[in-house]
């Protein structure tokens, strides 16, 4: 199995299988990789290549079927994501972007982060951001709405938190479909704990990479009871074992 053929296994594409497909309805996968000592990244948040090269270019593949992808603060702060499909194989009219969606309460995001420079030159789509209701009428909002930045002040949740379930019905709002959750570790805490009530993840996929890491690595916990999660399909891509799983109770 290749990387598109697990892809395909386990999202529903459309006819040319290149999108995901849900009209109606909207579709979230929840995904990462992780070492085999169950770490998402190295101490303080160190970024670390975990996937090898096929399991990237199929995390590259997932983000070109899907309409967002979604990642914390803390993760723009420590890697300066790019999250596009730059390891696919060039095409004519290239790969539809995802929107990048980040959960920054208090507009941390730097103004020279990757996300904005990208779109700035025509190679990226401007970030979505969401953040507290009390940043409003902050000046900082209103720098980053002046370099392309759309900014959403939600109400927090009770946990001080955005709350995911906001997220997906502003996309939904927006006419978007699907989101692939890339985490970090406490963005896929939160998700994880809330999965039950707040917001339905319909697949997560986990690329369990080769290879051990040092140190008091950063990995990402859940504040609810063990959870067994069902199977839906297992490949290796490489040296790495690429998994989808789907949560209980979901049809
Ligand atoms: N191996 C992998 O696949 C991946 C690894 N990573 C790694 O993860 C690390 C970062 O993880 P981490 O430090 O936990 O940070 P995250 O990237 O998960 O960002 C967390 C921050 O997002 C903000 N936030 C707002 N709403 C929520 C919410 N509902 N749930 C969770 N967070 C919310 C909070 O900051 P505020 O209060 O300021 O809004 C919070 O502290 C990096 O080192 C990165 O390399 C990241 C992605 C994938
Ligand atoms: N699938 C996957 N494998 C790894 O080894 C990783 N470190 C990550 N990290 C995620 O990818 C983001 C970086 O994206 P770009 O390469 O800049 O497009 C990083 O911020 C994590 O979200 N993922």
């Amino acid at each position: 199995m290749d990387e598109l053929d697990f892809l395909r296994s386990v999202l529903p594409l459309d006819h040319d299988q290149s999108r995901l497909s849900v009209k109606e309805g909207f579709w979230t996968t929840v995904t990462f990789a992780q070492s085999l000592n169950g770490c998402i990244a190295g101490p303080n948040g160190t970024q670390l290549i975990l996937s090898g090269k096929q399991s990237m270019i199929m995390t590259h593949w997932m983000r070109s079927m899907h309409d967002a992808i979604l990642v914390g603060i803390n993760t723009v702060l420590s890697d300066d994501p790019q999250l596009n499909t730059r390891h696919l194989p060039p095409r004519e009219g290239g790969y539809q972007l995802p929107l990048p969606i980040v959960l920054d309460t208090h507009l941390r995001m730097p103004l020279d982060c990757k996300l904005i420079r990208n779109a700035s030159s025509g190679i990226g789509k401007y970030p979505l951001v969401f953040c507290t209701q009390a940043l409003q009428d902050d000046i900082r909002k209103r720098t980053l709405q002046d370099l392309g930045v759309k900014v959403i002040p939600v109400e927090l949740g009770s946990d001080g938190r955005i709350p995911m379930s906001t997220v997906v019905e502003t996309l939904r709002q927006l006419g978007l479909h699907s989101l692939m959750v890339e985490g970090g570790a406490s963005v896929l805490s939160s998700c994880l704990s809330s999965a039950r009530d707040k917001l339905r993840i319909d697949r997560i996929i986990v690329t369990i990479a080769n290879c051990v890491t040092p140190g008091n690595g950063t990995h990402y916990d859940i504040s609810a009871q063990m959870t067994r999660l069902s199977l839906h399909t297992v490949t290796t891509l490489g040296g790495d074992i690429v998994a989808a799983y789907d949560l209980p109770g979901n049809s």
